[in-house]
């Protein structure tokens, strides 16, 4: 594996393995929860905290090879989200999620695991915490690297997708009274009336980065999402027809995952100038119901 030269020393909680596709992933199994989190992307694709169900939804379509996004996990959309603010950037979401990341450390932590990655690429340098635990805790700061040059937009999202036991009967409260920009239909400034209910294609950015809860009576659990400095709360489904048109993603998949994203993104991009940084992170906790 391409990481071996700079690996770092691994708690025996842990281990640097091939993974789908041969791909180069961290497993974690401690005390509080297991993880597995691939050097592509440093993608987080599993979380289950001690004594319970999995939390991370990954498609069993995902591809491994090293080069497409993982469907599932955590992408992290970096430095743009989608096609960026100009509406022109490609690949979509940047190229945080299609890029290898370095193991930098990993290290035992009240009975979890802490591991670090970065990722260096055009003018961005990138460090990725991972904490795992009864709780998962993801932050990520970027920084404009270089002395010179004019400030640029930078976006970022935890690009969460939450396994749930029916999409259709989970209720996502956090977001009553906030304005969003609806996806779907295109139109910004609508306003979340009472709890969010999945009754169709569903691609919202909220204009919130305040903590979300998922009820979800199918698997007897609420799974909370708060936000970390986070102006944004993304909420996506594709529905059957997205599904459909995703190769990554099998067509009754949709039903079983529900993405709830921290975020910054669109008019809350933030301008850094050389030296600048942006902080973004998602603290993630399940409850029996
Ligand atoms: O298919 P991907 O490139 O992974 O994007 C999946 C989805 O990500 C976000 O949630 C966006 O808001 C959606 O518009 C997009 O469809």
């Amino acid at each position: 594996m391409s990481t071996h030269a700079t690996r770092p020393r691994l708690p025996r909680t842990t281990a640097l393995t091939p993974g789908r596709g041969g791909q180069p992933r961290l497993l974690i199994d401690a005390p509080a929860g297991s993880a597995e989190i691939y050097l592509h992307g440093a993608h987080l694709t599993a979380w289950t905290p001690r004594g319970g169900k999995p939390v991370i939804f990954t498609s069993r379509r995902a591809v491994f090879d090293g080069a497409a996004p993982i469907r599932g996990g955590v992408p992290l959309c970096l430095p743009w989200f989608g096609a960026g603010v100009s509406g022109d950037r490609r690949p979509s979401h940047g190229w945080g999620r299609i890029s290898p990341w370095q193991l930098r450390s990993v290290q035992s932590r009240s009975g979890g695991v802490q591991a670090l990655f970065t990722l260096e690429r055009d003018g961005i340098a990138a460090l990725y915490s991972v904490d795992v635990g009864e709780e998962l805790s993801l932050s990520l700061s970027l920084r404009r690297t270089g002395a010179t040059g004019a400030e640029e937009p930078v976006e970022a999202a935890l690009h969460t997708y939450l396994a749930v036991g029916d999409v259709t009967a989970v209720e996502v409260t956090g977001l009553e009274g906030t304005t969003y920009l609806d996806k779907v239909t295109g139109q910004a400034g609508q306003v979340q009336h009472g709890a969010l209910h999945i009754v169709g294609q569903t691609d919202r950015v909220y204009a919130s980065g305040a903590p979300v809860t998922l009820t979800d009576p199918a698997y007897g659990r609420s799974v909370r999402v708060a936000g970390v400095r986070a102006a944004n709360t993304v909420v996506w489904n594709p529905w059957s027809a997205g599904a459909a048109a995703l190769t990554d993603l099998d067509d009754d998949e949709f039903a079983s995952m529900l993405c709830v994203e921290s975020a910054v993104v669109g008019d809350s991009a933030v301008r850094l100038a050389p030296g600048e940084s942006l902080s973004l992170g998602t603290r993630i906790a399940v409850a029996p119901l």
